[in-house]
């Protein structure tokens, strides 16, 4: 069997990169911060304690920590053997944001600037703003500002059903995001809005608009659903993933992975929301999944739900429960399978504001052939689709190079 399964870690940054100045983000480092709060005893809601890493730390997440930063992660040490090969990776990509990050590790680091909404407040321009409303058949919206996503459902959620008027939002992100109440609104309508404002923002080089439908009666209570739906453009060349789908692989996408890549390298979908049905759907796929499959889980919790939302605690328990799954996937493991765990930029909950946070990732390998050890240093997250050819046997990526 040749297959593989890359567990992509939402924002599981290991410390700021070399290039942190120009995003404002020296220092930054999600995995050892959230590991130094839990040592202070400052991440005590739902959990408890010291950082609890086993299997993470017995695949050499510490080590890697260790090398990407100069600084050993509190609650951990470097002694116990570790089994598998580890390493970190510095982004090529001009922005931190999720297309880029999943773009550069499938082979296609993205090396020209997207286009962004830099005003906090009115930050849309008008005659943008106009044609959408109009193909949609809407007279107004609410927001035209940068906002976290759940914040602005406290502040706007009641108005926007009063008033039926969608919610238009950014970050410091190249996106163009869309939130509206799923009953009131109506999904589908939703999700024709963001069509339309796809289509629309095409001369603003936009990477993604997002549907962010929620539920609930009133600000208190409002919650975003897992229909949030992402529209990104396609990756400017072909990807792996459109490698290996043309080679006659199987591409299976869990999660959201298939629309980070606008559809495209795709073969099986396979959905889930929260962490806990992500894993059952990775693990379920490994039960099915034939020679020549590639199986790419996001598992986006750590990002949207704990890192955007600063809430260390969460994160903590996040990771946490990762962990634990693992064994569940190690004894799936067959001759010729290969694991790579990884992320696509950092989110570090103890920073200011709400943004992705400039980052080197982890790039964890392992699997019944891989020999354990340090990868060291690797200048791309294009290293990993590199691998991945070598691993498929395709024509080699234009970036990268492999540690297989
Ligand atoms: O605050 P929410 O809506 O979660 O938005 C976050 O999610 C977007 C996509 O990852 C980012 O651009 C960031 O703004
Ligand atoms: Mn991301
Ligand atoms: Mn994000």
């Amino acid at each position: 069997m040749t297959r593989a399964i890359v567990l992509m870690m939402d924002s599981f940054g290991v410390g700021a990169s070399a290039d942190a100045a120009k995003f404002g983000d020296v220092g930054a480092d999600t995995f050892g911060h959230i590991a130094q709060v839990c040592a202070e005893g400052g991440a005590e809601v739902g959990r408890s304690g010291l950082l609890h890493l086993p299997h993470l730390t017995q695949l050499g997440l510490a080590r890697l920590a260790f090398e990407s930063t100069g600084e050993v992660p509190a609650g951990f040490n470097l002694e116990a053997e570790v089994t598998g090969a580890y390493g970190y990776a510095a982004e090529l990509s001009s922005g931190k944001d999720t297309p880029s990050g999943h773009w550069e590790m499938a082979g296609v680091p993205v090396l020209f600037d997207w286009g962004y909404f830099e005003d906090k407040e009115n930050s849309f321009p008008k005659e943008l703003t106009d044609k959408i409303l109009a193909r949609a058949g809407l007279d107004s919206f609410l927001g035209n500002c940068h906002a976290s996503g759940t914040t602005i459902l406290e502040r706007l959620g009641e108005e926007h059903m009063r008033t039926g008027a969608p919610i238009f939002y950014t970050s410091a992100d190249s996106v163009f995001q869309i939130a509206c109440h799923e009953e009131t609104f109506g999904l589908e309508r939703l999700y024709e809005l963001c069509q339309i404002a796809r289509e629309e923002l095409e001369p603003y080089n936009i990477g993604r608009v997002i549907a962010r439908p929620f539920v609930g009666n009133s600000a208190m209570e409002f919650a975003r659903t897992g229909n949030r739906r992402d529209y990104a453009v396609e990756p400017p060349a072909p990807t792996v993933l459109d490698k290996l789908k043309a080679a006659g692989g199987e591409v299976i996408s869990v999660g959201k992975i298939a629309d980070i890549y606008a559809h495209c390298g795709i073969t099986q979908k396979r959905k889930g929301t929260g962490l806990e049905a992500l894993w059952n759907e990775t693990l379920a796929a490994m039960d099915e999944a034939e020679d020549r499959s590639l199986i790419f889980t996001n598992f986006v919790d750590f990002d949207s739900s704990y890192g955007h939302r600063r809430d260390i605690p969460g994160y903590a328990a996040a990771l946490e429960y990762f962990d634990t799954r693992l064994p569940e996937l190690m004894s799936r493991l067959q001759p010729g399978d290969v694991v790579i765990i990884t992320a696509d930029h950092g989110c570090d909950p103890t920073w200011t504001g709400t943004d992705h946070t400039r980052e080197h990732v982890p790039v964890i390998v392992f699997g019944p052939g891989i020999a354990p050890g340090s990868l060291g240093k690797r200048d791309t997250f294009a290293d990993i689709g590199q691998s991945l050819a070598s691993h498929f046997g395709l024509e080699p990526m234009d970036y990268g190079k492999s540690f297989l």
